[in-house]
C-alpha cells in the first residue's frame, strides 16, 4: 500500500495537466483494473476478489471522475463500512491532491456518518418529528429506553432477554403496517411509544438516521419532481466500498440518495461477507446488483499472497472464480501442533524474536485468533519476553466507566430533553449527585454560547473535582482521562466554531454525536465487528495501510478485525475442532466462519502458520485439528509438531533460562483467573441498564424474576406440515420438518407461517 502511495506522489505531479489516465499509477492498473475505473454505466457492481486491489480501484475513479472527467469531488458521495476506510481515502486523496478542502469531501464517509450530516445540514428533519439539535444514541441505550417503556406501561413482550435483536426484527414490518407482530404480543404497541419518546427526547438512533434520512430525501425528490431536479440538490455519484456489508436499511438509503439519478459505482466481495449477525446477508451483493440493474465487472487478480497461500484460499471459496495470483508458489503453509496455548505463546514468543533478529520488523507480523479471550495468555508472555505488540481491542469510552458518565453529561448539557441520560447521570453509584441537574440544563445559556472554551473552564463549571471525589483513591486517574478527553474535545470544538462560526452548545453536540456514532478510540488501534474508529472530532487516524508510520508491534487481533489488513506473516492460532471453525447452530453460521477463514489466511503475503493444540482448555474448543486445516491439499503444507506434553507439563522445558521456568506459575495463574471468571459468570447477573435507568428516576423497579423463555419456535408449511424455525434473516427462512428435514423458503411468498413459541 506504502509502495502504491509512493507511486502516487510521483504520478502527482502530472495529474493536474493531463489526468489522470495519463499518469505512470493508471498505466500500472491491469486491464480488470482500468475497465473498472473508467466504466461510467449508470450502475455498476465491482466483483472482486480477495486482495484484487479494491480500494486502489475506488481511488482511481475517484481521481479518474475528478480529474478526467471534472466531476467535483463535491458531488460525489463515497460510502465507506468504516469511518477509518473513508478516512484512508481521504488522505491518499490528499497525497495527490493537498489542497483538498474538508467542506470538498464532506459526502465521504459511513452510510450513517452521511446521513446524519443530511439531516443536520440539508433536510427538513422538523417534518418526521425531530428538530436540527437532536443527538445520536447507540443501540444499547435503545434497548434501555424500551425496556423502560415495557415497564411503565406494562406491555407484554416476549423474549425480552432479546429485545435488542428483536427491536431489530420485526420494525421493517411495522413500518409497513403490518397489522401484528410476530408473536402477537405488544412489539407493535412498543414500537409506536418508543418512536414517539425518542422524538420527545430529540434522539435518533442508528437505524433512525438512515429511516429519516431515506423518508425525507423521497419526499425531496418528490416534492421536486424526479426529472426537475437541480442538478445541485444531490450527488452525480455515488461510490461504495465494501457493498457486501451493507445492509437492506443502506440499499433503501442508496436508492433514495440515488435520486434516480446519481451513477452508482460499488465495489465488494462476497466471500468476505463476516458480519451476518448484523442484517448483512451474503446475498447483498447480487441484491444490490439486481435493484439497480448494475453491470457487473470483475477483479479477479489478487496481488498480496504467494501462490501456497492463494491455492489454500481458493479451496475455501464460496462464490465467483478461482483467484488468480500474481506470485511464485513461496513457502509452503506450516501447519504445527502445539501442546497447549501456553506452550505455544512461548514458542511464537522465541519465533518472533528469531524473526526479527532475522530483519524482519515487528509490524510486519500478525498473530490472529477466533476469541478475544485468547489473547490474554500471549499478552502475558510477549511481555516477559519483551515483544512490543498492539492489541486490537474495541475500548470505547463506554468501557471506562468516568468517561461513559462524563459523555452522558454533555450529551444532557446539549440536549436538556434526554430525562433517559439525564435519570443516568444523577444516580450514578459512582459520580451523581444532584448538583450536576442545574449545570447540564443551564449549560446552553451560560457557556454554550462561547466562542472558546478550555479544558479547565469545562472542568470548573461542571464542578467535576467534586463530583470525581477528591479523597478517593481513583481521582488522579479520574481525573487524568477527564481532562485529557475535555482536551480533545475542547480542540475540536474550538476549531469547528472558528469555521462554521456556531456555538459551544452546537461544537459539543457535533462531537458527542459523532463519538456515539463512531466510538471513541481509548487505546490501542482497532478495527472491530462494528463501525467503530476514533471519533471524528478528536482527530484522524493514521493511514492503518501505511504501517512504517506507526511504531514497530507485532498486531494482536481477532480474525473480524483483520479484515482488511495485510502482514508479511500470519500466525493463526488455535485452528482446532469446535474453535475455528466455532460451533454454528445453522448452516448460515457455518458458512460465515468459513469466510472468516478465508479472510485470516488471506491477509499473509508470504507466511503462514496455522496451529492447533492437543490441549485446548477452551470451553467448546476438542483436541484435534479442525476440519479445515484437513480441506488444505497436502502438497501446500509443511507439518510441524512441537507437542511435547512432558517437557511442558514440567514447565521446565527450557532449561536454564528464567524466563521460562515460569510457565508452569503463568499456567496455574491462568487456570485459576478463568477458573474464577467462570465462577463470577454463574453467579446471578446485577440489575441491567433499564432497570438502573428507571431506579434513578425514583421508581422501585420489581426486579422481574427472569422468565424462563422457551427457545423452540414452532412454524407451519402447507405441504410439510409443522416443523421447528431454524434461522432467518430479512429475506430467508429455514425450518426443519420431521419428515422432510431442512428446507429453506423465500420469506417473500409466505409460503411458513410461525407459529407461537412452545
Ligand atoms: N495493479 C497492481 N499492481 C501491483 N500491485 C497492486 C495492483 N493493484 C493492487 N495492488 C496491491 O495489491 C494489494 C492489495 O490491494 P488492496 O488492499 O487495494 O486490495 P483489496 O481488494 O482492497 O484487499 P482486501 O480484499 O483484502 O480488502 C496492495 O498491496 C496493493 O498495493
Amino acid at each position: 500500500m506504502s509502495e502504491q502511495t509512493n507511486g502516487l506522489q510521483q504520478a502527482a505531479g502530472s495529474f493536474q495537466k493531463e489526468g489522470f489516465q495519463h499518469t505512470e499509477e493508471f498505466c500500472r492498473l491491469n486491464e480488470y483494473q482500468k475497465a473498472a475505473v473508467l466504466d461510467e454505466s449508470p450502475a455498476c457492481v465491482v466483483n472482486a476478489n480477495v486482495g484484487s486491489g479494491k480500494t486502489t480501484v475506488l481511488i482511481g475513479k475517484i481521481l479518474y471522475l475528478h480529474l478526467d472527467r471534472n466531476v467535483p469531488l463535491e458531488k460525489m458521495t463515497v460510502l465507506t463500512f468504516t469511518n477509518k476506510a473513508a478516512d484512508e481515502i481521504v488522505e491518499r486523496l490528499r497525497k495527490i491532491k493537498p489542497d483538498i478542502a474538508p467542506d470538498q469531501v464532506q459526502g465521504f464517509g459511513t452510510f450513517h456518518s452521511v446521513a446524519l450530516r443530511m439531516l443536520k445540514n440539508s433536510l427538513p428533519v422538523e417534518e418526521a418529528g425531530w428538530t436540527k439539535e437532536f443527538t445520536v444514541m447507540d443501540p444499547d441505550e435503545e434497548t434501555d429506553l424500551a425496556m423502560k417503556i415495557i415497564q411503565e406501561h406494562g406491555l407484554k413482550v416476549k423474549y425480552k432477554n432479546r429485545l435488542k435483536k428483536r427491536l431489530e426484527q420485526e420494525y421493517q414490518n411495522w413500518l409497513e403496517g403490518k397489522a401484528e407482530s410476530r408473536y402477537r404480543d405488544d412489539m407493535y404497541r412498543l414500537y409506536q411509544l418508543l418512536e414517539e419518546e425518542k422524538k420527545r427526547q430529540n434522539k435518533m438512533s442508528f437505524a433512525d438516521l438512515l429511516r429519516v434520512g431515506e423518508e425525507l430525501l423521497r419526499i425531496k425528490a418528490e416534492d421536486s419532481g424526479v426529472e426537475r431536479r437541480d442538478e445541485k440538490s444531490g450527488p452525480a455519484w455515488i461510490l461504495v466500498d465494501e457493498v457486501q456489508d451493507s445492509d437492506l436499511m443502506q440499499i433503501e438509503f442508496l436508492d433514495a440518495l440515488r435520486g434516480g439519478k446519481a451513477k452508482i459505482f460499488a465495489v465488494g466481495d462476497p466471500n468476505q461477507v463476516i458480519y451476518s449477525w448484523r442484517g448483512t446477508g451474503d446475498n447483498m451483493f447480487y441484491l444490490i446488483k439486481h435493484r439497480f440493474g448494475a453491470k457487473e465487472l470483475t477483479l479477479p487478480v489478487n496481488y498480496r499472497s504467494n501462490a501456497s497461500i492463494l491455492a489454500a484460499a481458493n479451496r475455501f471459496l464460496q462464490f465467483g472464480n478461482r483467484i488468480q495470483g500474481t506470485r511464485e508458489e513461496g513457502q509452503r503453509i506450516t501447519v504445527r501442533n502445539h501442546y497447549d496455548p501456553f506452550q505455544e505463546a512461548e514458542y511464537l514468543a522465541e519465533k518472533i524474536q528469531t524473526l526479527h533478529r532475522n530483519g524482519k520488523s515487528y509490524r510486519e507480523i500478525a498473530v490472529f485468533y477466533r476469541l478475544q479471550s485468547q489473547s490474554g495468555i500471549l499478552e502475558k508472555v510477549f511481555d516477559r519476553y519483551g515483544i512490543p505488540y498492539e492489541l486490537s481491542v474495541k475500548k470505547t469510552l463506554k468501557d471506562i466507566p468516568v468517561l461513559n458518565w462524563l459523555v452522558k453529561v454533555l450529551r444532557v448539557s446539549v440536549n436538556p430533553a434526554d430525562t433517559q441520560m439525564a435519570a443516568e447521570v444523577l444516580a450514578d453509584p459512582g459520580y451523581g449527585e444532584e448538583s450536576m441537574y442545574l449545570r447540564m440544563t443551564e449549560f446552553s445559556e451560560e457557556t454554550g454560547k462561547r466562542e472558546s472554551v478550555s479544558a479547565g473552564e469545562l472542568f470548573a463549571y461542571f464542578g467535576l473535582r467534586e463530583a470525581l471525589h477528591p479523597s478517593s483513591a481513583g481521582y488522579q486517574e479520574d481525573e487524568r482521562l477527564v481532562m485529557d478527553f475535555l482536551e480533545k474535545m475542547c480542540a475540536s470544538c474550538n476549531k469547528e466554531m472558528e469555521s462554521s462560526q456556531g456555538n459551544l452548545t452546537a461544537a459539543v453536540r457535533k462531537f458527542i454525536n459523532s463519538s456515539a456514532l463512531y466510538g471513541m478510540k481509548t487505546d490501542a488501534g482497532e478495527k472491530a465487528p462494528g463501525d467503530i474508529s476514533e471519533c471524528e472530532g478528536a482527530g484522524s487516524e493514521p493511514d492503518e495501510k501505511d504501517r512504517t508510520a506507526e511504531p514497530d508491534r507485532v498486531s494482536l487481533m481477532t480474525l473480524h478485525a483483520s479484515k482488511g489488513l495485510e502482514f508479511d506473516t500470519v500466525f493463526i492460532i488455535g485452528v482446532n475442532q469446535g474453535m475455528i471453525p466455532l460451533r454454528c447452530k445453522n448452516f448460515e453460521q457455518e458458512e460465515e466462519e468459513r469466510r472468516l477463514f478465508f479472510v485470516g489466511i488471506t491477509r499473509a503475503e508470504n507466511n503462514l502458520e496455522l496451529s492447533w493444540y492437543t490441549n485446548p482448555g477452551e470451553p467448546g474448543a476438542i483436541g484435534e485439528p479442525s476440519r479445515y486445516l484437513r480441506m488444505i491439499p497436502e502438497q501446500l503444507l509443511n507439518r510441524e509438531d512441537a507437542g511435547k506434553p512432558e517437557n511442558v507439563r514440567s514447565g521446565e522445558n527450557a532449561g536454564g533460562d528464567g524466563r521460562k521456568s515460569d510457565l508452569h506459575q503463568l499456567r496455574k495463574q491462568v487456570q485459576e483467573q478463568i477458573r474464577l471468571k467462570s465462577e463470577h459468570a454463574r453467579r446471578p447477573g446485577s440489575a441491567g441498564m433499564a432497570e438502573r435507568g428507571a431506579h434513578l428516576q425514583g421508581e422501585t423497579v420489581k426486579k422481574e424474576k427472569e422468565q424462563k423463555e422457551p427457545e423452540v419456535i414452532r412454524v407451519r408449511h402447507r405441504k410439510y406440515g409443522e416443523g421447528i424455525l431454524i434461522s432467518e434473516d430479512d429475506m430467508m427462512i429455514e425450518a426443519e420438518f420431521r419428515e422432510y428435514g431442512r428446507k429453506k423458503f423465500l420469506k417473500a411468498f409466505g409460503e411458513v407461517e410461525v407459529l407461537d413459541a412452545v
